[in-house]
């Protein structure tokens, strides 16, 4: 069962022995004549001929019309059709250089490097990293079905041996990576025994990103979807924040203010429109101080960031008394803003404070705006150095985590959740020189994805808070 095609094993030469059992029952050694041996090879050959040109009907239909005209027209005709095709695919290259790339271009590097480096490679590294099955004396290895290139990654797509699942992949990520000679290595599981390995062949987040353009008015502004930096694939990074909380965890100078200031510039126009309203508290009196002019309110001293909290506490109980039994979901109006709470290294207020009365206050304050703020309108935003339990309780209170980089590899399920380094979130080995790099979990996907943020700079926030950035606006958002 496990050697049958459709079941993705294929079954190798073993190259280790099994170690004895007490009692060993093997199966009888026969003499398989060499007629069948040759008959076998030579169906497997007419099996490889006739599927050839349903698997690759482009380079079949290539070569064919290479020898059609040959054919034909002698060596003229390969001759022309070869020019043909080389004028051709640059003319096309020149016009739309991005399909070329997609039909073209990044087939070809599939084609290469399924074969150059992953099939070439696939036994041994799966070998020694423990990947293959042994049964009945025989290995079994996960099957390649397809490689395919993106522009930044290869996605070999694998069929699992059966008894085997995707975590025994999951544990191996960092042999797999370096076996192939790429920088990490992601699983995503499509189906039973239907795995993707992704393998990043360059980073798209090296640079740092500039700030993103200020949405052109508060009808670009998607409270749903702020565009905050750009994710490992090229795509942008958006990420919502109505209806949600994001805890933000990263040592010192991992990019939290990038995070925070991108979410806020992101919402300046619905800020200056005043349908979103934002409560800074800035315990180290650094990070948003620049920005105060934005914000609906701004605490920096222990008892007065409590009040803050206490007072948006208070607003949102308020609302929540006027929404009962008429409003289902908030939106966003000028009676009743999205009401944003951002707060600047939490821990300082939850346990750092001296006052140990602050520090009850400050909990319980928190508490009660990510438990009960989502429906009626307010969002908790809180950045926080060290993410271990002790220093924050109310960690599971927020829905949307962003995991910047971290001391150890056990904050990073502590902050992503339990399964999260297993899935190649290694936040802890983010490199200290790209601030802003972070791992999240974007929506619908349970796979965390690499992102870095925007870098809003103090000249950017000078110009946000001073409303003068019409030119750095865009259109959409
Ligand atoms: N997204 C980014 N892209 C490029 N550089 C960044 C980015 N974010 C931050 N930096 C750089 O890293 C430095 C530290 O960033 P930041 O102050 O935001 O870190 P932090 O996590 O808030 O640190 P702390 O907890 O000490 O305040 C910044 O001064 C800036 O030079």
């Amino acid at each position: 069962m496990l050697g049958g095609k459709g079941n993705g094993a294929s079954q190798v030469q073993h190259t280790a022995p099994v170690p004895a059992h007490a009692v060993r029952f093997t199966t009888p050694v026969v003499e398989t004549p060499a007629a069948f041996i040759l008959g076998r090879w030579a169906w497997r050959l007419l099996a490889f001929l006739v599927a050839l040109p349903v698997r690759y009907p482009l380079s079949v239909a290539s070569v064919a019309v290479l020898v059609g005209s040959w054919w034909v027209l002698d060596w003229i005709g390969p001759g022309v059709v070869s020019t043909v095709t080389v004028v051709g695919g640059l003319a096309w290259r020149h016009w739309h250089p991005a399909s070329f790339r997609r039909w073209v271009g990044l087939r070809s590097l599939a084609l290469v490097r399924g074969v150059w480096v992953y099939r070439r490679h696939w036994q041994p590294v799966l070998v020694v990293s423990g990947l293959a099955e042994s049964y009945l004396e025989r290995q079994y290895l996960p099957r390649i079905r397809s490689v395919t290139c993106s522009e930044w990654a290869d996605r070999v797509r694998v069929k699992l041996v059966p008894g085997t699942a995707p975590s025994d992949f999951e544990e191996r990520t960092p042999q797999l990576a370096h076996g192939f000679a790429a920088p990490a290595c992601r699983v995503e599981v499509l189906g039973p025994l239907d795995v993707v390995l992704e393998f990043p062949r360059r980073d798209m987040l090296a640079d740092p990103i500039p700030a993103l353009p200020v949405p052109a008015s508060a009808d670009y502004v998607d409270l749903g979807a702020l565009p905050m930096g750009r994710c490992e694939d090229g795509r942008t990074w958006t990420m919502r924040l109505h209806g949600t909380h994001v805890l933000v965890a990263g040592v010192t100078g991992a990019g939290k203010g990038s995070v925070i200031w991108s979410a806020v510039r992101a919402m300046l126009p619905a800020i200056e429109a005043g349908l979103v309203r934002v409560r800074a508290v800035d315990p180290k009196r650094m990070e948003l101080s620049y920005g105060r002019a934005l914000f609906h309110r701004y605490a920096d001293e222990g008892v007065a960031c409590v009040e803050l909290l206490e007072e948006a506490v208070a607003d949102m109980q308020a609302r929540a008394e006027r929404y009962a039994g008429l409003v289902r979901s908030h939106v966003p109006s000028l009676e009743d803003p999205f009401e944003v709470v951002v707060l600047d290294e939490v821990a300082f207020l939850t346990a750092y404070h001296p006052d140990r009365d602050v520090r009850r206050r400050a909990e319980n304050a928190m508490a009660t705006l990510t438990s009960q703020g989502r429906s009626v309108g307010f969002a908790v935003v809180a950045a926080l150095q060290d993410p271990r339990k002790e220093v924050l309780n109310l960690r599971n209170l927020f829905p949307d985590k962003v995991a910047l980089r971290l001391d150890e590899a056990s904050q990073v399920d502590m902050v992503l959740g339990p399964d999260a380094r297993g899935r190649g979130a290694d936040a802890h080995l983010i490199d200290p020189a790209a601030p802003g790099t972070a791992f999240v979990r974007l929506e619908g996907s349970k796979i965390p994805t690499r992102v870095r943020a925007a870098y809003v700079s103090d000249a950017d926030i000078d110009t946000m808070a001073g409303g003068t950035d019409e030119a750095s606006r865009g259109g959409e958002g």
